[in-house]
């Protein structure tokens, strides 16, 4: 098992993958990115794309893996994969598309990588991927695509594992207050799918800092602020706490849907929740996913609840439309979700444990059936 202290990207390895790391430079454009193939049995990869300044080969391959073991319990046929960006997603978009460009023309070779959307990339950037090399999903849906982001295809998925989930944990989501860290694309939908399911968000945190009302914050006052380019800190109502502050606002269901590593051995305790759904990548430790089991403390894992995305992905893939997306998403994040809880129960074993073995089940029997496994 690969720990999160490994630093050296050759030191990654294991039984599952990677199968490449790339990285790639065109000096010309500032361009500097990494593509980990982690693992390509069941077919071609498809994972996001993300830009941020702060990128590193071992997040790209923590991501990487996670994409395995998503795509896997998903029963798609593709296998794991991600890409990181060096660069401020803010930056100019005339800048932007050059750099998206640039690096679609650099992953042109890795054909068995097929990018989407990401933190700091959207359908746009998408649309210019495929522009340049004909392979991209999550695409506008001008040009055949289920615009995965804009339709909230992973916010739906952590909705319905939220639903499932309640149960495990003593709850409803009628009346459950729901704090999220991250308001884009899945901090964004996963509020307004959990409202229609009669949650209300108490809490909210973007870069800048987070906004908790007990009341309930209003989503649509909240997206506008976003679409204007401003923070969540400048709500009109309720109270500006600092992003750390965030974990330990008293709540029912806690959503990490931003970068990795949100919950912490230093900061789990601060927890005043009952369940967790991981809407983000690789947000929480090893070590708090213990802590948290060991405090009954019900988490689902980011692979079982943040499926939609790729879901839809695959499905645009295939030539499939939104309804369809949409059927699938409920279908597969719903069923793991449940099955995850109901083994991890019955054997006493944490979520993510009951996760890992079903993700490791069916990828070895995806990996069984190719010639070099
Ligand atoms: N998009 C998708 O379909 C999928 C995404 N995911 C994962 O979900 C997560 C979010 O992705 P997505 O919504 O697409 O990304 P976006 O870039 O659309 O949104 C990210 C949000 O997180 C906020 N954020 C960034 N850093 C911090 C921080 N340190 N503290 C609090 N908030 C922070 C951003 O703030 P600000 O607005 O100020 O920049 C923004 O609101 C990622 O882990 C991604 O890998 C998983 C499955 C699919
Ligand atoms: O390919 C995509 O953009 C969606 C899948 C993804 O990257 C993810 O689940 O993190």
């Amino acid at each position: 098992m690969i720990t999160h202290g490994d630093r050296d990207p050759l030191a990654f390895g294991d039984d599952i993958g990677p199968e490449k790391i790339v990285f790639l430079r065109t000096p010309s454009v500032g361009l500097r990115a990494i593509v980990v193939i982690d693992n390509t049995a069941a077919g071609p990869a498809i994972g996001g794309a993300r830009m941020a300044p702060d990128v590193s080969a071992l997040e790209c391959f923590r991501l990487a893996r996670a994409m395995t073991l998503k795509n896997a319990t998903c029963g798609l046929r593709h296998g794991g994969a991600k890409s990181v960006i060096f660069g401020d997603p803010g930056m100019p978009a005339d800048q932007k598309e050059e750099l998206i460009r640039a690096f679609a023309n650099a992953i042109a070779p890795l054909e068995n990588y097929i990018p989407g959307p990401d933190m700091g990339t959207d359908e746009t950037a998408m649309g210019f991927v495929h522009d340049e090399i004909g392979r991209a999903v999550g695409l506008p849906a001008e040009i055949g695509g289920i615009p995965l982001d804009q339709i909230g295809a992973t916010g739906y998925g952590v909705a319905i594992a939220a639903e499932v989930a309640a149960p495990f944990a003593g709850l409803t989501l009628e009346g459950a207050r729901v704090v999220l860290q991250g308001f884009g694309a899945v901090g964004e939908h996963t509020a307004r799918f959990l409202e229609l399911k009669g949650a209300r968000l108490v809490g909210v945190a973007d870069i800048t800092g987070a906004v908790t009302d007990p009341e309930g914050l209003d989503i649509d006052a909240l997206a506008r602020l976003k679409k204007a380019g401003r923070s969540v800190v400048e709500y009109p109502r309720g109270r500006t706490i600092p992003n750390d502050s965030l974990v330990a606002v008293p709540c029912d269901i806690w959503i990490p849907a931003a970068r990795p590593d949100a919950l912490r051995a230093d900061n789990v305790g601060r927890l005043n929740c009952r369940l967790v759904v991981q809407g983000a990548n690789v947000p929480v430790t090893h070590d708090a996913a213990r802590v948290m089991h060991e405090r009954g403390l019900i988490s689902v894992p980011d692979f079982i609840a943040n499926a939609g995305g790729v879901i839809a992905a695959a499905v645009e893939y295939d030539g499939g439309v939104k309804a369809t997306a949409m059927a699938a998403i409920e279908e597969k994040v719903g069923g793991n979700t449940r099955l995850t809880l109901q083994h991890a129960r019955e054997r006493k074993i944490s979520p993510l444990e009951a996760a890992m073995a079903l993700a490791t089940d069916r990828l070895t029997k995806i990996m069984q059936l190719r010639r070099w496994r």
